[in-house]
């Protein structure tokens, strides 16, 4: 695969959206479409006698890539179940684009157009790719049963757009030349690549990834930043990564918030934080001199 993905564009993805919009398709739910900043305000979750995250506070601003680091334990996955609908903060507000997310349930929250990939594979093992995709398009997808069985004009019109804009990512992440290929039947990292590309196919305003290149090669590592990259640059996403290689932190992220214990001990740029005797401290485990 190449360094930089070939793009489907930002327009491309407006296309869609506006195709989903014409007579057979359905218009996803979304978040107020005009700003799509991520705000996280003074976030609490306590499980039974221990605070897990301690009023945490972050914002995410639109088409950027937003890192959350820290130690195990720090509370990376707790936020992300947070932010995802699957946790429910004890106290504090999650918005996005003008919408409180706390309390929503998760299916409610991704038709907001919040996508998560989670660190674990996901996949229907003999499905294949194209197959897996347009799972992913199953939210926008307005044809009701009886007018696929059925195979109307309408439900075959609908499921050749929706093949097209699969077709389109799949080229964008790299993967058009396994389209017909099993999915559990490619190599890890070109899986991990179907589950981003899965979740493309939601079209989401937000992505959160969960440690994205865990359990990758240096190959597929470099090769999946630079399609997180591109994510971000050629369709505008935002994106939430929780990752442990800090190479890749590093490379990919726009900022960075640093937990530990629950506590947002640091956030800036990731020249800034990597310098901050708080951050340094919490990964050495010992006080700086
Ligand atoms: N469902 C739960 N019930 C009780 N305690 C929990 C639960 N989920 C997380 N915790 C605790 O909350 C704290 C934060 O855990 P969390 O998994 O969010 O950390 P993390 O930063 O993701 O760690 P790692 O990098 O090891 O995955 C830990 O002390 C953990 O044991």
């Amino acid at each position: 695969m190449t360094d930089a993905p070939s793009s489907p564009t930002r327009s491309g993805a407006t296309d869609t959206a506006s195709a989903t919009r014409t007579p057979g398709t359905a218009a996803p739910a979304t978040a107020d479409s005009a700003d799509a900043t991520l705000q996280v305000t003074d976030v609490t979750v306590r499980f039974a006698g221990l605070t897990a995250l301690d009023q945490v506070s972050f914002t995410v601003e639109p088409g950027s890539v937003h890192a959350v680091i820290g130690p195990n334990g720090a509370g990376k996955s707790t936020c992300f179940n947070v932010l995802s609908g699957v946790y429910r903060a004890t106290s504090g507000s999650v918005r996005f684009g003008g919408t409180e997310l706390t309390g929503l349930a998760p299916h409610r929250i991704a038709a907001l157009g919040v996508a998560r990939i989670f660190q674990n594979l996901a996949l229907p093992p003999r499905a294949t790719v194209a197959d897996s995709l347009m799972l992913g398009r199953h939210r926008l997808t307005r044809a009701g049963f009886l007018a696929t069985g059925l195979r109307l004009p309408s439900a075959s019109r609908e499921a050749h757009r929706h093949l097209e804009r699969v077709r389109e990512i799949a080229d964008f992440v790299g993967l058009a030349d396994d389209l017909d290929r099993p999915a559990g039947e490619l190599p890890y990292g070109k899986q991990k690549l179907v589950e981003l590309a899965r979740a493309l196919c939601m079209e989401p305003k937000l992505l959160l990834l969960d440690e994205p290149v865990a359990g990758m090669t240096a190959d597929e590592r470099r090769d999946t930043a630079a399609v997180v990259a591109g994510v971000r640059d050629s369709l505008g996403i935002s994106i939430v990564l929780v990752e442990h290689d800090m190479g890749v932190v590093m490379r990919l992220a726009d900022a960075v918030t640093v937990l530990d214990f629950g506590k947002r001990i640091a956030g800036g740029t990731p020249a800034e934080v990597q310098d901050d005797p708080a951050v340094v401290q919490a990964y050495l485990g010992a006080p700086t001199p």
